[in-house]
């Protein structure tokens, strides 16, 4: 069937109507893929995208949990089994509150192109739970941990599905799940990724997601003969991709103004120099503390309760804490205040508007598949560790990181550059993570 861009729509509408983020992911995706494939004739008539949209498998699960004081809890949980035509399932587990279908289908269906991207042999995946991690004890960790695994464990494995983490899911989750897999399949494998350093983790995957957002935006700067020197930039969140996005634009001589959570953000416009960014992670990592506290221990700077960081001037904006966190009329604010490069280490943080804003103003826009893929390209060389029963050097696997989010950004230059100069960075990442799916899908067969 030969559809155009609004008829394709409609019918995954149609399936999918109560999925506004999912819908949200597949509309960016089919505004600039259909062009292609309607001009592409291996492609053309044959409902790739269709089929692409469908996840292969979804599975959902009861986890029941007793909590601190002997209640028995009861949450739901996800995998989604997006898309294994070049690889295993590979994404990761998300444990938020607002975690529902729509949010793991949209994540799942960008996992796809983005892990195409990386040129690793990755399919996509994600999952994860509505469990609220905070608040919650250790030991009430350890048991949602737990309950989580002893289901999912029969749906992965290393050959067929590897998680990693996600909003909610760090170092501390990971260890729980993938104790809980060891001892159900009495087997040690390199099922999760995120692992740590002394169980088969990788150096440098707990900064690759932060560190290849601004690798990514290092490449778009060069573009204009330009890089993060004495740049002014903004980041959204202080979580794991924020804190490491943070650390890599100070090594390159910027500095970062800003860090926030779901409360609000802070402002310090000293600069979060590497002392301060040290309180943060200790502060978010260990003591498991909110952003405001951040003026506790330096209070020359702002705390803004209930807001986002995106009217702070700035030359640089890096959103990295969750999806569409940064809207049209923040946009233009940041236009306005003449920033000059967004690049995305969330997934979808930018709202359809934003987007739209940026390309009008031709500046430099990334969409997180492309730009903050380093994360699960770097889980990707977890794997190929595990699989080797080696170890690589940290220097080893950030030069690797540097090199596919370089790879990526030619990707992106490729299929992305308008007949004007400018590059459309949505369009290249969206049509290059396509073309490798398509292709193999195509030599599959119809499965
Ligand atoms: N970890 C990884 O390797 C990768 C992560 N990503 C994406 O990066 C983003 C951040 O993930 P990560 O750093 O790992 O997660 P973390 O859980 O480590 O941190 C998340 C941060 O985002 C904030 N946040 C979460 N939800 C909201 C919300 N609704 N409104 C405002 N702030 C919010 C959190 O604040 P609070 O503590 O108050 O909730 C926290 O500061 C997500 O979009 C994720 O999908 C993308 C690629 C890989
Ligand atoms: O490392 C991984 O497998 C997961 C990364 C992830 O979830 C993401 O890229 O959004």
């Amino acid at each position: 069937m030969k559809q155009s861009v609004d008829e394709f729509l409609e019918l995954v509408k149609k399936r999918n109507g109560h999925e506004p983020e999912f819908l949200q992911a597949v509309e960016e995706v089919a505004e600039t893929v259909i062009p292609y494939i309607v001009k592409h004739d291996i492609y053309y008539g044959k409902n790739i995208l269709l089929r692409m949209v469908e996840p292969e498998r979804l599975i959902s699960f009861r986890v029941c949990w007793v909590d601190d004081d002997g209640e028995i809890q009861v949450n739901r949980g996800y995998r989604i089994q997006m898309n294994s035509a070049i690889g295993p399932y590979k994404g990761g587990l998300r444990f938020h509150p607002s975690v529902n279908a729509s949010i793991l289908k949209f994540l799942a269906f960008e996992q796809v192109f983005k892990n195409s991207l990386t040129t690793l042999p990755m399919g996509g995946g994600k999952g994860g739970s509505d469990f609220d991690p905070k608040g919650k004890s250790d030991n009430e960790i350890m048991r949602f941990c737990h309950a989580f695994m002893s289901e999912l464990f029969r749906h992965i494995g290393p050959n067929t599905d590897i998680p990693a983490g996600d909003i909610g899911v760090g170092a501390r989750e990971i260890g729980f799940l993938f104790g809980m897999y060891k001892k159900l399949n009495n087997e040690f494998t390199g099922v999760l990724t995120g692992k740590g350093m002394s169980w088969g983790g990788s150096l440098i995957r707990p900064e690759a997601t932060g560190y290849g957002t601004v690798y990514f935006a290092q490449k778009m700067l060069e573009t204009k003969n330009d890089d993060f020197e004495g740049k002014k930039v903004v980041v959204s969140g202080s979580g794991n991709v924020a804190q490491y996005a943070a650390e890599k634009v100070l090594q390159l001589g910027g500095t970062v103004l800003t860090l926030s959570d779901s409360g609000g953000y802070i402002y310090d416009s000293e600069g979060i120099d590497e002392e301060k960014l040290k309180f943060v992670m200790h502060l978010k990592n260990e003591k498991r503390g909110r952003i405001s506290e951040y003026l506790d221990k330096y209070p020359n700077a702002e705390y803004q309760e209930g807001k986002t960081p995106w009217g702070v001037k700035c030359d640089v904006a890096l959103p990295c804490a969750t999806q569409n966190e940064l809207d049209k009329d923040d946009a233009e604010t940041l236009l306005k205040n003449g920033c000059v490069c967004v690049s995305e280490g969330a997934n979808m943080p930018s709202t359809k508007g934003a987007i739209a804003a940026f390309h009008k103003a031709k500046i430099l826009f990334a969409p997180g598949k492309a730009s903050n893929a380093g994360g699960v390209a770097t889980s990707g060389l977890e794997m190929t560790q595990n699989s080797l029963r080696y170890k690589w050097t940290r220097e080893e696997v950030d030069n690797k990181l540097k090199d596919i989010m370089s790879d990526i950004h030619k990707s992106c230059l490729e299929y992305g550059k308008d007949e004007d100069g400018y590059v459309d960075y949505v369009r290249g990442a969206n049509i290059a993570g396509f073309v490798k799916v398509a292709d193999a899908m195509l030599a599959q067969g119809i499965v």
